[in-house]
């Protein structure tokens, strides 16, 4: 990691001149969650990518230093088949770095270093996906590594293809999508655990029920009594298995597993790394054979050439099949013409800065929502208030009822900043005037229950700096009296 001395402008100082570590300005003061015991134990010989070596072996052990209780760390781990490891070349031997690198795959020719996985880089952070045999107490053993003996482990995080794999991501998106119709529509079955799961494929120019109906019959039979397992097994193309391999950098042929014994530690382990685990582990459908192969039946199907889709990595059921629902996303007629308003081109009326058009911003504002971006708590307990996010220069304004959330204003963020913030000492004429006009609107769409007095309409529990406004995705709630359950509006 790059010296505390090269902070960035904004690093705080210590009174000794010490730079002063703070998370805000990403000089973050890491501690390593435990140190690898690795098969490889020098850099030579190390695969240069987990994918070469299937059957190098690593055990990490969580530092009670970073919790008392290690196990408690990895409770569930054990569901996940693949795992991503950050760790830190600490090795490299210098802290030297330099823009363009030349990869061993290009056979000296040069390239910019974001473009490569060189361990020369500024913040010599390494990213290592591998394969978790399995998860002892406070210790995780895992499978094809190309990190040495000794690595200072930073994190670890479980591999969900649905959300780290890009050729998932449509599948995923539409899926959501399908579930929340269904859901809308009243047609939601255990066809939903199908799409959930990521076995079928969605029909274009198709009625919801239409698409689920085909889904469970293509779907039927084995894959259905798979889908009741506990876990998900997520797919990737032969070939995209095969480009993957073919980007990494230049394969290290020399495997070697020889080391010094002292390089070894406790007996366990040492069986471990020469041989893998000792007793058969079935992870939903991932089983690792005794007697050191880590191969799963998928992989044996995948070389034996019945498999057309390659099962490579679970998740445990509840990533897939989330208790909670998508949620249908809609747009007041306000909220319509507050979007086209936002992009209408006029010189006096910015438009986005990320987005390239209104129906861009208009997806981004549905996806958002309809992933249901609110915490547990305003989930659970502030159900009847109004939440607000800031998206590109859109500042929205939206509630939620049963199975749904409802745009009902969209306004340029710092416009909103000003017609938002706390009334401290007293809120602007103009701030009162749109907030009591977005209470009125909510108020009559959700008709006469819901126009007793508004309760404490004006409480603001985070204001939003300009620069955020623009650059992240930020939310807040005020209240507003209960909304009735299970409204549809027209
Ligand atoms: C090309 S890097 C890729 C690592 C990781 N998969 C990534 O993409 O960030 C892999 C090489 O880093 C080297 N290496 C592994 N662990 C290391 C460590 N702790 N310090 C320095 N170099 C290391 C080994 O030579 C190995 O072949």
């Amino acid at each position: 990691m790059r010296g505390l001395e090269k902070q960035g402008p904004c690093a705080a100082a210590t009174p000794c001149g010490c730079a002063q570590p703070a998370l805000e300005t990403g000089n973050l003061l890491t501690e390593p969650i435990g140190y690898l015991e690795s098969c490889f134990p020098a850099k030579i010989g190390t695969p240069r990518q987990p994918s070469i070596c299937s059957h190098s072996r690593a055990c990490l052990k969580i530092r009670k230093s970073i919790f008392n209780n290690p196990e408690h760390s990895l409770m569930g781990l054990e569901e996940f088949s693949h795992v991503w490891i950050l760790f830190v070349f600490h090795k490299n031997g210098h802290l030297n770095y330099k823009a363009k690198v030349q990869p061993p795959r290009l056979n000296g020719a040069k390239i910019g270093v974001f473009s490569t996985r060189s361990p020369h880089r500024p913040n010599a952070i390494g990213l290592t996906l591998a394969k978790l045999e399995k998860v002892e107490g406070g210790a995780v053993y895992l499978s094809g590594v190309d990190m040495i003996d000794g690595t200072p482990v930073l994190d670890i995080k479980p591999y969900i293809a649905d959300y780290d794999s890009p050729q998932n991501f449509s599948v995923h998106n539409d899926h959501h999508k399908l579930r929340a119709e269904a859901q809308a529509d009243g047609t939601a079955n255990s066809c939903d655990q199908l799409l959930l799961s990521g076995r079928g494929k969605v029909q274009p120019r198709q009625s919801t029920k239409e698409r689920l109906k085909c889904l469970e019959d293509r779907t039927s039979g084995e894959n259905s009594q798979k889908s009741r397992d506990m876990s998900e097994i997520q797919h990737t193309l032969p070939e995209d298995r095969e480009r993957a391999l073919d980007l990494a950098l230049e394969p290290s042929r020399g495997e070697s597993m020889d080391m010094p014994e002292n390089q070894l530690g406790p007996p366990e382990l040492k069986s471990f790394l020469e041989e893998g685990t000792d007793r058969p582990r079935k992870v939903e459908g991932a089983l690792v054979l005794p007697g050191g192969s880590a191969e799963t039946q998928w992989d044996a199907s995948y070389r034996a050439g019945t498999a057309d889709r390659v099962p490579c990595s679970v998740v445990p059921s509840w990533v897939t099949e989330a208790p909670v629902a998508p949620l249908q996303v809609r747009f007041t007629p306000h909220a319509e013409m507050d979007l086209r308003k936002l992009n209408s081109g006029d010189a006096s009326q910015p438009s986005f800065k990320y987005f390239h058009s209104a129906e861009e911003a208009r997806r981004a504002i549905e996806a958002v929502l309809s992933a249901d971006p609110r915490s547990v708590y305003r989930r659970k307990l502030c159900e009847d208030r109004l939440f607000f996010f800031t998206v590109d220069t859109a500042h929205v304004t939206c509630w939620f009822g049963d199975g749904f959330a409802e745009v009902v204003r969209i306004k340029l963020a710092s416009e909103s900043v000003q017609t938002v913030l706390p009334p401290s000492p007293s809120p602007s004429p103009k701030g009162r005037e749109e907030q009591s006009l977005v209470e009125e609107e909510v108020q009559q769409r959700a008709g006469p229950s819901r126009r007793a007095a508004p309760r404490a309409a004006s409480m603001l529990v985070k204001p939003q700096s300009s620069s955020l406004a623009t650059s992240a995705l930020t939310h807040w709630a005020i209240s507003l009296p209960p909304l009735p359950q299970g409204l549809v509006f027209s």
